[in-house]
């Protein structure tokens, strides 16, 4: 907590690896410290209809953990209803996703908040146009990039792939969060030690497996 920078963007080893609840629990955390917090989610897919607008659940999730009222452009610039990789729902709506919109967004949020956390979508690498990337985003928005990794197998591989291209196009790094969300995990310390010696630090965060988040 203490070594994390206020403004800092979410990317993870994957799609569902926890980038949500880990956001969640860091705002949390700032928010006890007294700071003025606010979620973002520049790129939502998977909406549902609800109460007369589209919801999607992450924006949900970040909204309730932020202390500060924003319009909800700026929280979630893009929006899609299915529940596939952004650029492909961008391209079936007809919209082309613009990284200077999201950056004008943040940008107001940044004056509204001591702490702006923006949370991508999947990976690193995931495409938001024909062109970009979301590591192509976080370049624009220049802010470091805090990596959690979904603790099951598989996850050594797609950490040190994200954090070879974090390090590649010079996107500082503000550390990394061990997220278990696999309880049937096997050898889970030995995993950990190896993730904590290939990226040559500490988590900066263990989240345990809660039974009670698993939908
Ligand atoms: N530590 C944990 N223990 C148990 N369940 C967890 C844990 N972390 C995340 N989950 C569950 O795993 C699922 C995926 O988590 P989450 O939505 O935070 O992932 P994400 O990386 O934000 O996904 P997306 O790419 O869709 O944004 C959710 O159902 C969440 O409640
Ligand atoms: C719908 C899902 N929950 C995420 N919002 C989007 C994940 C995109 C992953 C694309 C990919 O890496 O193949
Ligand atoms: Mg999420």
């Amino acid at each position: 907590m203490q070594t994390l920078p206020r403004h800092f963007f979410v990317t993870g080893t994957d799609t569902g690896v926890g980038k949500t609840t880990v956001s969640v629990r860091l705002m949390q955390a700032f928010a006890a410290q007294g700071l003025k917090v606010i979620g973002m989610k520049p790129v939502a897919s998977g909406c549902e209809w609800l109460d007369g607008q589209w919801q999607n659940e992450d924006v949900r999730q970040l909204i309730a953990a932020s202390n500060v009222v924003a319009p909800p452009e700026w929280i979630n610039p893009y929006c899609f209803e299915p529940p596939i990789a952004p650029h492909i729902a961008a391209a079936e709506a007809g919209v082309d996703i613009q990284l200077e919109v999201i950056e004008a967004a943040y940008r107001q949020l940044a004056t509204m908040a001591d702490v702006v956390v923006v949370e991508g979508a999947g990976g690193l690498l995931v495409p938001l146009n024909s062109t970009q990337t979301i590591a192509d985003l976080i370049q624009a928005l220049a802010l470091p990039a805090l990596l959690v990794v979904g603790m099951r197998l598989g996850c050594i591989n797609h950490a040190l792939l994200t954090a070879e291209v974090l390090a590649q196009r010079n996107i500082e790094g503000c550390g990394w969060v061990a997220n278990s969300i696999d309880p049937q995990m096997s050898r889970p310390d030995e995993n950990l030690q190896t993730l904590i010696a290939c990226l040559q630090q500490p988590p900066v965060l263990t989240l345990p497996y809660q039974a009670a988040r698993t939908p």
